[in-house]
Protein backbone atom coordinates (compact mmCIF):
# COMPACT_ATOMS: atom_id res chain seq x y z
CA UNK A 1 0.00 0.00 0.00
CA UNK A 2 1.48 3.63 -1.11
CA UNK A 3 0.02 6.77 -1.48
CA UNK A 4 0.04 6.68 -5.55
CA UNK A 5 -3.12 4.44 -4.83
CA UNK A 6 -4.07 6.83 -2.42
CA UNK A 7 -6.46 10.13 -3.07
CA UNK A 8 -5.34 11.97 0.43
CA UNK A 9 -4.83 15.60 -1.05
CA UNK A 10 -5.31 18.80 -0.65
CA UNK A 11 -7.20 21.44 2.14
CA UNK A 12 -6.82 19.45 5.52
CA UNK A 13 -8.50 22.10 8.09
CA UNK A 14 -7.39 21.40 11.85
CA UNK A 15 -9.84 20.49 14.41
CA UNK A 16 -8.86 23.20 17.47
CA UNK A 17 -9.59 22.76 20.96
CA UNK A 18 -12.49 25.00 22.21
CA UNK A 19 -10.32 25.39 25.65
CA UNK A 20 -12.96 26.70 29.03
CA UNK A 21 -11.51 28.44 31.71
CA UNK A 22 -11.16 25.67 34.04
CA UNK A 23 -9.03 24.25 31.63
CA UNK A 24 -11.80 21.73 30.05
CA UNK A 25 -12.89 21.31 26.61
CA UNK A 26 -15.89 22.60 25.69
CA UNK A 27 -17.49 19.99 23.88
CA UNK A 28 -20.77 21.58 22.72
CA UNK A 29 -18.33 24.33 20.77
CA UNK A 30 -16.20 21.28 19.44
CA UNK A 31 -19.53 19.60 17.49
CA UNK A 32 -19.95 23.67 16.24
CA UNK A 33 -16.41 23.82 14.87
CA UNK A 34 -17.02 20.82 13.25
CA UNK A 35 -20.14 21.68 11.62
CA UNK A 36 -18.22 24.57 10.62
CA UNK A 37 -16.02 23.06 8.97
CA UNK A 38 -17.59 20.62 7.67
CA UNK A 39 -19.85 23.23 5.47
CA UNK A 40 -16.53 25.11 4.51
CA UNK A 41 -16.37 22.05 2.23
CA UNK A 42 -12.44 21.99 2.97
CA UNK A 43 -11.21 19.02 1.45
CA UNK A 44 -10.55 17.10 4.53
CA UNK A 45 -10.55 17.57 8.43
CA UNK A 46 -7.99 15.98 10.63
CA UNK A 47 -7.67 15.75 14.32
CA UNK A 48 -4.75 15.64 16.90
CA UNK A 49 -1.80 17.93 14.88
CA UNK A 50 0.26 19.45 17.13
CA UNK A 51 -3.07 22.60 16.66
CA UNK A 52 -5.06 19.96 18.27
CA UNK A 53 -2.93 19.43 21.55
CA UNK A 54 -2.72 15.96 21.04
CA UNK A 55 0.10 15.63 23.67
CA UNK A 56 -2.26 17.15 26.09
CA UNK A 57 -5.59 15.21 26.44
CA UNK A 58 -6.76 12.08 28.87
CA UNK A 59 -7.36 8.88 26.55
CA UNK A 60 -11.07 9.50 27.79
CA UNK A 61 -10.59 13.04 25.76
CA UNK A 62 -9.59 11.27 23.21
CA UNK A 63 -11.92 8.56 22.49
CA UNK A 64 -14.90 11.72 22.82
CA UNK A 65 -13.17 13.73 20.02
CA UNK A 66 -12.62 11.29 17.89
CA UNK A 67 -15.81 10.20 18.05
CA UNK A 68 -17.52 12.93 17.62
CA UNK A 69 -15.19 14.13 14.26
CA UNK A 70 -16.19 10.90 13.14
CA UNK A 71 -19.84 10.72 13.45
CA UNK A 72 -20.22 14.10 12.14
CA UNK A 73 -18.22 13.76 8.97
CA UNK A 74 -19.47 9.91 8.51
CA UNK A 75 -22.61 11.52 8.26
CA UNK A 76 -21.95 14.52 6.04
CA UNK A 77 -19.28 12.23 3.51
CA UNK A 78 -16.95 14.57 4.86
CA UNK A 79 -13.23 12.96 4.50
CA UNK A 80 -11.22 13.24 8.15
CA UNK A 81 -8.26 11.88 9.56
CA UNK A 82 -7.76 10.93 13.66
CA UNK A 83 -4.51 12.02 14.49
CA UNK A 84 -3.09 9.42 17.39
CA UNK A 85 0.12 10.73 17.92
CA UNK A 86 1.31 10.88 21.13
CA UNK A 87 5.20 11.03 22.32
CA UNK A 88 4.80 7.30 24.20
CA UNK A 89 4.50 4.54 21.99
CA UNK A 90 2.37 1.94 24.00
CA UNK A 91 -0.31 4.62 24.17
CA UNK A 92 -0.15 5.63 20.44
CA UNK A 93 -0.62 2.36 19.60
CA UNK A 94 -3.84 1.96 21.48
CA UNK A 95 -4.68 5.23 19.99
CA UNK A 96 -4.14 3.69 16.49
CA UNK A 97 -6.15 0.37 17.63
CA UNK A 98 -8.97 2.78 18.76
CA UNK A 99 -8.83 4.98 16.05
CA UNK A 100 -9.19 3.03 13.22
CA UNK A 101 -12.65 1.62 14.67
CA UNK A 102 -13.99 4.19 13.27
CA UNK A 103 -12.81 4.22 10.09
CA UNK A 104 -11.14 7.29 9.18
CA UNK A 105 -9.49 7.67 5.90
CA UNK A 106 -6.08 7.87 7.47
CA UNK A 107 -4.51 7.96 10.93
CA UNK A 108 -1.96 10.39 11.56
CA UNK A 109 1.07 9.62 13.71
CA UNK A 110 4.82 10.61 14.88
CA UNK A 111 7.50 8.46 15.97
CA UNK A 112 8.11 7.92 19.64
CA UNK A 113 9.34 10.83 21.33
CA UNK A 114 11.27 11.04 24.60
CA UNK A 115 14.99 8.82 23.61
CA UNK A 116 14.72 9.45 19.55
CA UNK A 117 14.63 6.20 17.78
CA UNK A 118 16.82 5.30 14.88
CA UNK A 119 15.76 3.89 11.50
CA UNK A 120 15.64 0.66 12.36
CA UNK A 121 13.23 1.79 15.52
CA UNK A 122 11.50 3.71 13.18
CA UNK A 123 10.62 1.24 10.82
CA UNK A 124 9.74 -1.30 13.41
CA UNK A 125 7.69 1.25 14.83
CA UNK A 126 5.39 2.00 11.63
CA UNK A 127 5.08 -1.18 10.95
CA UNK A 128 3.95 -2.26 13.86
CA UNK A 129 1.48 0.67 13.76
CA UNK A 130 0.04 -0.19 10.09
CA UNK A 131 -0.78 -3.48 11.44
CA UNK A 132 -2.42 -1.96 14.84
CA UNK A 133 -4.13 0.08 12.18
CA UNK A 134 -5.37 -2.90 10.13
CA UNK A 135 -5.88 -1.52 6.70
CA UNK A 136 -6.33 1.77 7.47
CA UNK A 137 -3.16 4.04 5.91
CA UNK A 138 -0.87 5.52 7.82
CA UNK A 139 0.94 9.36 7.58
CA UNK A 140 4.14 10.44 9.47
CA UNK A 141 3.69 13.33 10.92
CA UNK A 142 7.45 14.54 11.21
CA UNK A 143 7.96 18.25 12.22
CA UNK A 144 11.01 20.32 12.57
CA UNK A 145 10.14 20.26 16.60
CA UNK A 146 10.10 16.11 16.61
CA UNK A 147 12.41 14.36 18.25
CA UNK A 148 14.28 12.93 15.42
CA UNK A 149 13.85 14.73 12.59
CA UNK A 150 14.32 12.47 9.29
CA UNK A 151 16.25 13.97 6.39
CA UNK A 152 14.85 13.16 3.35
CA UNK A 153 17.46 10.43 2.29
CA UNK A 154 16.46 8.72 5.80
CA UNK A 155 12.80 9.32 4.88
CA UNK A 156 13.67 7.65 1.54
CA UNK A 157 15.04 4.55 3.60
CA UNK A 158 12.02 4.49 6.00
CA UNK A 159 9.52 4.87 3.23
CA UNK A 160 10.83 2.22 1.15
CA UNK A 161 10.40 -0.12 4.46
CA UNK A 162 7.20 1.10 5.82
CA UNK A 163 4.31 0.04 3.20
CA UNK A 164 1.45 0.95 5.57
CA UNK A 165 2.46 4.80 5.44
CA UNK A 166 1.31 6.31 2.55
CA UNK A 167 2.21 10.26 3.63
CA UNK A 168 4.10 12.30 5.76
CA UNK A 169 4.14 15.53 6.93
CA UNK A 170 7.03 17.62 7.34
CA UNK A 171 8.58 21.15 7.03
CA UNK A 172 9.75 22.12 3.43
CA UNK A 173 13.17 24.32 2.25
CA UNK A 174 14.02 25.90 -0.92
CA UNK A 175 14.70 24.72 -4.28
CA UNK A 176 17.05 22.36 -3.49
CA UNK A 177 14.97 20.67 -0.62
CA UNK A 178 12.56 19.93 -3.15
CA UNK A 179 15.40 18.71 -5.81
CA UNK A 180 16.31 15.88 -3.25
CA UNK A 181 12.77 15.66 -1.97
CA UNK A 182 11.92 14.72 -5.43
CA UNK A 183 15.03 12.68 -5.19
CA UNK A 184 14.69 10.28 -2.34
CA UNK A 185 10.94 10.13 -1.84
CA UNK A 186 8.50 7.66 -4.07
CA UNK A 187 4.97 6.94 -4.01
CA UNK A 188 4.08 8.66 -0.72
CA UNK A 189 2.37 11.82 -0.86
CA UNK A 190 4.29 14.80 1.07
CA UNK A 191 2.11 17.08 3.16
CA UNK A 192 3.91 20.52 3.12
CA UNK A 193 3.00 23.54 5.37
CA UNK A 194 -0.33 25.31 4.86
CA UNK A 195 1.86 28.86 3.91
CA UNK A 196 4.12 26.88 1.26
CA UNK A 197 1.71 24.68 -0.27
CA UNK A 198 1.63 26.91 -3.52
CA UNK A 199 5.29 26.24 -3.51
CA UNK A 200 4.44 23.21 -2.89
CA UNK A 201 2.31 22.16 -5.68
CA UNK A 202 4.26 24.15 -8.13
CA UNK A 203 7.18 22.13 -7.14
CA UNK A 204 5.10 19.42 -8.22
CA UNK A 205 6.03 17.67 -4.89
CA UNK A 206 3.06 19.05 -2.40
CA UNK A 207 -0.17 16.40 -2.22
CA UNK A 208 -1.61 18.72 -0.24
CA UNK A 209 -1.22 20.30 3.39
CA UNK A 210 -2.27 19.87 7.03
CA UNK A 211 -2.85 23.52 7.30
CA UNK A 212 -2.33 26.51 9.37
CA UNK A 213 -3.92 28.68 6.78
CA UNK A 214 -6.99 26.81 6.95
CA UNK A 215 -6.94 27.59 10.76
CA UNK A 216 -7.33 31.44 9.43
CA UNK A 217 -9.77 30.88 7.26
CA UNK A 218 -11.40 27.27 6.01
CA UNK A 219 -13.28 28.55 3.49
CA UNK A 220 -10.59 30.85 2.19
CA UNK A 221 -7.71 28.17 2.16
CA UNK A 222 -9.88 25.67 -0.18
CA UNK A 223 -10.66 28.38 -2.67
CA UNK A 224 -6.63 29.07 -2.42
CA UNK A 225 -5.88 25.60 -2.64
CA UNK A 226 -8.35 25.15 -5.58
CA UNK A 227 -7.04 28.25 -7.50
CA UNK A 228 -3.79 25.99 -7.57
CA UNK A 229 -4.82 24.21 -10.11
CA UNK A 230 -5.94 26.72 -12.35
CA UNK A 231 -3.55 29.30 -12.05
CA UNK A 232 -0.87 28.61 -10.32
CA UNK A 233 0.98 32.42 -10.37
CA UNK A 234 -2.08 33.85 -8.66
CA UNK A 235 -2.01 31.56 -6.26
CA UNK A 236 2.00 31.76 -5.60
CA UNK A 237 1.23 35.62 -5.59
CA UNK A 238 -1.10 35.26 -3.15
CA UNK A 239 1.27 32.84 -0.61
CA UNK A 240 3.81 35.90 -0.91
CA UNK A 241 1.31 37.93 1.04
CA UNK A 242 -0.01 34.71 3.32
CA UNK A 243 4.08 34.62 4.20
CA UNK A 244 4.79 38.34 4.82
CA UNK A 245 1.58 38.50 7.12
CA UNK A 246 2.76 35.86 8.72
CA UNK A 247 6.58 37.13 9.31
CA UNK A 248 5.30 40.26 10.06
CA UNK A 249 2.77 39.39 12.31
CA UNK A 250 2.17 36.02 13.49
CA UNK A 251 6.08 34.64 13.70
CA UNK A 252 6.83 37.30 16.52
CA UNK A 253 4.65 35.82 18.80
CA UNK A 254 7.15 33.13 19.05
CA UNK A 255 10.60 34.64 18.37
CA UNK A 256 9.98 37.37 20.82
CA UNK A 257 7.94 36.00 23.38
CA UNK A 258 8.00 31.88 23.24
CA UNK A 259 4.69 31.21 22.56
CA UNK A 260 4.02 27.39 21.07
CA UNK A 261 2.93 26.62 17.45
CA UNK A 262 -0.37 25.92 19.02
CA UNK A 263 -0.95 29.22 20.51
CA UNK A 264 0.30 31.07 17.31
CA UNK A 265 -2.78 28.34 15.02
CA UNK A 266 -5.29 29.34 17.68
CA UNK A 267 -4.11 33.13 17.30
CA UNK A 268 -4.97 32.72 13.39
CA UNK A 269 -8.43 31.17 14.24
CA UNK A 270 -9.38 33.79 16.24
CA UNK A 271 -8.41 36.47 13.50
CA UNK A 272 -10.34 34.36 10.73
CA UNK A 273 -13.05 34.59 13.52
CA UNK A 274 -14.76 31.65 11.96
CA UNK A 275 -15.80 29.35 14.55
CA UNK A 276 -16.31 29.54 18.22
CA UNK A 277 -12.32 28.19 19.17
CA UNK A 278 -10.64 31.11 21.13
CA UNK A 279 -6.97 31.21 21.41
CA UNK A 280 -6.73 29.07 25.00
CA UNK A 281 -4.39 26.20 25.64
CA UNK A 282 -4.39 24.13 27.90
CA UNK A 283 -2.33 24.26 30.99
CA UNK A 284 0.63 24.91 31.48
CA UNK A 285 0.94 26.28 27.93
CA UNK A 286 0.11 29.86 27.71
CA UNK A 287 -1.68 31.09 25.34
CA UNK A 288 -2.25 34.57 23.25
CA UNK A 289 -4.71 36.88 24.43
CA UNK A 290 -8.03 37.26 22.05
CA UNK A 291 -7.37 40.90 22.27
CA UNK A 292 -4.19 40.53 20.26
CA UNK A 293 -6.69 38.77 17.47
CA UNK A 294 -9.02 41.56 17.28
CA UNK A 295 -6.32 44.17 16.51
CA UNK A 296 -5.10 41.75 13.57
CA UNK A 297 -8.52 41.49 11.99
CA UNK A 298 -7.97 44.36 9.82
CA UNK A 299 -4.74 43.86 8.95
CA UNK A 300 -5.49 40.10 8.06
CA UNK A 301 -8.48 41.68 6.17
CA UNK A 302 -6.31 44.17 4.04
CA UNK A 303 -3.49 42.34 3.40
CA UNK A 304 -5.35 38.58 2.59
CA UNK A 305 -8.36 39.86 1.30
CA UNK A 306 -8.98 36.47 -0.74
CA UNK A 307 -8.34 33.85 2.15
CA UNK A 308 -10.10 35.89 5.29
CA UNK A 309 -13.65 35.76 3.28
N1 LIG B 1 1.51 21.52 12.21
C1 LIG B 1 0.17 21.86 12.42
C2 LIG B 1 -0.52 22.23 11.17
C3 LIG B 1 -1.50 23.28 11.43
O1 LIG B 1 -1.21 24.41 11.61
C4 LIG B 1 -0.56 20.78 13.15
O2 LIG B 1 -1.03 19.83 12.58
O3 LIG B 1 -0.67 20.91 14.30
Amino acid sequence: MKSGEHAIRGNWASLLLPIEADDAIEFRKLGVEIDILIDAKVDGIYSNGTAGEFHNQTEEEFDRIQLMLAERCQKAGMPFIIGACQPDPAIMLNRVRRAAVLQPAAIQVILPDWWPVTNEEAIDFLNRASDTANGIPLILYNPPHAKRVLSLPELGVVLANTPGVVGVKLADGGKDWYADARQHVHGVSLFVPGHHLATGVGEGVAAGSFSNVACLSPRGAQHWTELMQNDIGAALEIEQRICRFMDEHIVPFRQKFGYSNAALDKLLAAIGNWGPVGTRLRSPYRWIEQEEAEHLQTAAKTELPEIVI
